[in-house]
């Protein structure tokens, strides 16, 4: 494959807002596939990468999602309840480690063995957020709270266990609507995680 003329250069950068998280705009020099140039701007919302993860029983034929509220869907004019993947973002910890905490902050489940299937862009557009996909299997024995997520962050996580069969259903009906918990959902039937295995 030949190298692609597109090339761009940032020539001037300017903070729209720094508060929880950051939004820039960009001032890009970009070359065209033709070797024009063309300048242009962008704004870039970045709040940190994130991770996710597949919750799965085999034996039981279940999965732990959960359920939460998100503003922007409701400014979409939704009611905001999503059931979601658990999921959290990095904050300057490794995916690993992250994943592990947040499932057990959100969830209640203490899991050690996890296993990353892949990375993802959510939202290349705008967003600089790369999303780190995980799959874990629980047990009832790995419990170690109630889950819900962190009070002091204005968490109210519903942790939510149901067979996987239902959740797919629910995933064709338009029921889950979640972009990360779909693609898990999709990636659990393709690769058969809920087939015995000798
Ligand atoms: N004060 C304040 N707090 C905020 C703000 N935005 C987020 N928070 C707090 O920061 C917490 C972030 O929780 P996490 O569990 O770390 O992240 P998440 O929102 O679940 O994000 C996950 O899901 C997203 C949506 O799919 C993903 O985009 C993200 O990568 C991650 O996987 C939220 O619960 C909320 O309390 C804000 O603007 N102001
Ligand atoms: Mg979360």
């Amino acid at each position: 494959m030949s190298q692609s003329p597109r090339t761009a250069s940032i020539i001037d950068e300017q903070i729209l807002s720094e508060d929880w998280y950051s939004l820039k705009k960009y001032t890009v020099d970009y070359r065209r596939a033709d070797g024009t140039h063309q300048t242009y701007s962008r704004e870039v919302y970045n709040k940190g990468d994130g991770v996710t993860i597949f919750l799965y029983n085999r034996p039981l034929q279940s999965i732990i999602l959960t359920r939460q509220f998100r503003l922007p869907l409701m400014i979409q004019g939704e009611s905001g309840l999503l059931i979601e993947t658990a999921a959290g973002l990095l904050e300057g910890e490794d995916p690993i480690t992250r994943i592990r905490a947040e499932v057990e902050e959100e969830t209640g489940y203490r899991i050690n063995h996890v296993t990353k299937i892949f990375d993802a862009w959510m939202s290349p557009g705008a967003v600089t957020e790369k999303l780190h996909f995980f799959t874990a299997e629980y047990s009832h024995q790995d419990k170690v709270n109630s889950g819900g997520g962190l009070i002091t962050e204005g968490e109210d996580i519903e942790v939510i266990e149901m067979p996987f069969q239902q959740a797919f259903t629910m995933m064709t009906h338009g029921d889950i609507k979640d972009a990360k918990t779909i693609m898990l959902l999709q990636y659990a039937m393709i690769n058969k995680l809920f087939d015995d295995k000798e």
